[in-house]
């Protein structure tokens, strides 16, 4: 089964809409971004939270310190690193961690190979401005050559309720993440939040 990430939760409302609906993990975006959190928001939506649902914070090149101390106040189970974060830097940390990689062709995915203590290896599109939250697709075919085992895989980039069935039948991801896929004018809507939860359940 394929398990759903909704990022970018800004409101208490999306997030238990989400959950109630089945997605599995949420992610809170503390990196600049449209979407940015403070931590004290992130940790009074998580306190509300049950604790079957993973919660993960989305960061950019943040410190060490940064990152465990966001971990630790909102109760985080996982950092998101979508910077130049290398791997030296990743092993150091105490805290579980999803790397992030934007992918435009099958040497990006070789450096997946460097991150073996990766708890999750999330693989986005390099089409558009920002780190992350773009919008935008990659070639799912190159997921053909994953040099990593699939129950670590999150896809992620330009996912929607109109082609999560195909990227689904196409690479077949342990996650699927998704941010813009389910934003109306810039902010999370129910209905499309609901119906990216329900075609991934049917499809997977
Ligand atoms: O969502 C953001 O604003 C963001 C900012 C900085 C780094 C990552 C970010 N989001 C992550 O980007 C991918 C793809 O998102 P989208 O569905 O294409 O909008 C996803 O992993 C988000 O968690």
């Amino acid at each position: 089964m394929t398990h759903i990430k909704i990022c970018g939760i800004k409101h208490a409302t999306h997030a238990f809409e989400a959950v109630q609906a089945g997605a599995q993990f949420l992610g809170f975006v503390f990196a600049e971004s449209k979407r940015q959190v403070t931590i004290e928001k992130a940790k009074h939506i998580s306190s509300q939270l049950p604790t079957h649902v993973k919660k993960v914070g989305v960061f950019v090149n943040a410190s060490q310190e940064e990152l465990e101390h966001t971990a630790k106040t909102v109760g985080l189970d996982f950092v998101q690193l979508h910077g130049d974060e290398t791997p030296e830097f990743c092993k150091q940390l105490t805290v579980p961690y999803i790397k992030s990689f934007r992918v435009r062709n099958e040497s990006d995915l070789k450096l997946t190979r460097k991150y073996d203590d990766a708890d999750y290896l999330l693989l986005d599109s390099a089409t558009g401005p920002y780190h992350g939250g773009n919008g935008t697709t990659f070639d799912w075919r190159l997921v053909e050559q994953l040099p990593f085992k699939k129950d670590r895989f999150i896809l992620a980039g330009g996912l929607n309720q109109d082609n999560v069935k195909s990227a689904i039948d196409q690479t077949n991801p342990r996650v699927v993440d998704v941010s813009s896929g389910v934003e109306l004018e810039g902010q999370k809507n129910i209905n499309l939040i609901q119906s990216f939860i329900e075609t991934v359940k049917e499809n997977s």
